[in-house]
C-alpha cells in the first residue's frame, strides 16, 4: 500500500472528464469530456490525446463487440465509428424531458449497455431534481427503463459472480446494491450498501476489483475509495491533487493500473490556481490489486 504511486498522464484539462474505459485492442484509454462534448483516446505510447468531438453533451463510452464504440449523447444511444468520425444515433430516451441528459453508462457482463439520465446541471450537483432513470439497451436496440425519480444517475458496476448491480445515485450520497439476474438483465431488491461521509462527498463513478472490492471516485473528494460489498466498509483511501474526481477504471497491462478522470466545471480562478491540474487524467499504480476487462456492447 505504501507503494502508491499517482501521476497526471494527460493535463489537457477536461470541463467534466468522465466514464474511464481500458481499450485493450487499442492499448489506450477512451474517456469523454461531457461539457467539452469530446470523446477522447489517451495513448500511454505517444502520450497525446486524440478528440473527436460531437454536437451534444457526451456522457459515457463504451467498446463495442463489432469494433469501434457506443456512447451516450444527450439524450441519445449513439455508435461511434473512430476512424471514420461517425456518429450515428440508435435510440432516445426522455423523448418527453428536454432539458435532461444521460450521464454515465457502462456495459455488463452479457453485453447490455446500462444507463441513466439527469436534468441538465444549474452548476455542479444543482438542477431540477427526481427528473433522471434508469435505462438499459439491448443488443436488439430495445430500451427497457428500470426506475425513474433519479437526481444523477451516476457509477455502475457488476460484481464478479453477476448476482449484484452496484449503482449510485450521487445525490444519494449511497452507493447502492440491487440483486442482478444476468439472464435477463432485471434488477431488484434495492439496498444501501455505504453511505458516504461528509469528507468524501459526492459519490460519482465506480468500478470492481478482482477481490470484488468497489472503487469509488468521490466529486469534490478528491479521492477514490475502496469498499468491500460484504460489510459495508471502507477499506481505503487514496487522494488525489484535485477535488472533482469523477470516475475511475482499471487499465494498463494486466489491468494493474487505475485511471481516474476528473472535472475543472464550477471552480473558480482561484481555485484552478490551486489544483492545475484539475481536469486531468490520472494514473494509479502499486496498489496491488487489478480490475476486470470492460464488456463490450453486443448489439
Ligand atoms: O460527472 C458526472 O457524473 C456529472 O455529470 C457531474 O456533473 C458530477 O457528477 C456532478 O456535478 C456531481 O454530482
Ligand atoms: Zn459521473
Amino acid at each position: 500500500m505504501s507503494s502508491v504511486k499517482i501521476e497526471c498522464v494527460a493535463s489537457e484539462g477536461c470541463r467534466i472528464g468522465e466514464s474511464p474505459v481500458w481499450d485493450e485492442k487499442e492499448s489506450a484509454l477512451v474517456f469523454v469530456d461531457i461539457t467539452g462534448r469530446k470523446v477522447c483516446r489517451w495513448s500511454p505510447v505517444t502520450k497525446q490525446v486524440q478528440a473527436i468531438a460531437v454536437d451534444a453533451p457526451v456522457s459515457s463510452v463504451a467498446l463495442r463487440k463489432s469494433g469501434d464504440y457506443v456512447i451516450t449523447l444527450g439524450t441519445r444511444f449513439a455508435a461511434l465509428k473512430w476512424k471514420e468520425q461517425l456518429v450515428t444515433t440508435i435510440t432516445q430516451a426522455d423523448k418527453d424531458k428536454p432539458n435532461n441528459r444521460f450521464n454515465d453508462g457502462k456495459v455488463d457482463p452479457a453485453g447490455r449497455y446500462f444507463a441513466g439520465t439527469m436534468a441538465e446541471e444549474i452548476r455542479p450537483a444543482v438542477l431540477e431534481r427526481h427528473q433522471g432513470s434508469l435505462y438499459t439497451l439491448f443488443s436488439d436496440h430495445s430500451v427497457v427503463k428500470h426506475f425513474d425519480q433519479v437526481d444523477i444517475s451516476n457509477g455502475l458496476d457488476w460484481s464478479l459472480d453477476h448476482k449484484t448491480f452496484f449503482y449510485i445515485d450521487s445525490l444519494s450520497y449511497s452507493v447502492d446494491a440491487f440483486d442482478y439476474d444476468l439472464q435477463t438483465g432485471k434488477i431488484g431488491n434495492r439496498r444501501s450498501m455505504y453511505k458516504l461521509e461528509k469528507e468524501e462527498s459526492i459519490p460519482d463513478g465506480m468500478c470492481i476489483d478482482t477481490e470484488g472490492k468497489l472503487w469509488v471516485a468521490c466529486y469534490n473528494g478528491g479521492r477514490v475509495i475502496r469498499l468491500d460489498p460484504e460489510t459495508g466498509k471502507r477499506l481505503q483511501t487514496v487522494k488525489l491533487p484535485v477535488d472533482k474526481t469523477t470516475s475511475c477504471c482499471f487499465g494498463g497491462k494486466d489491468y494493474s493500473e487505475m485511471y481516474v478522470t476528473s472535472a475543472s466545471d464550477g471552480m473558480d480562478k482561484d481555485w484552478l490556481s490551486r489544483q492545475p491540474q484539475a481536469g486531468g487524467i490520472f494514473k494509479i499504480t502499486g496498489l496491488g490489486v487489478k480490475g476486470v476487462a470492460p464488456y463490450p456492447f453486443a448489439g
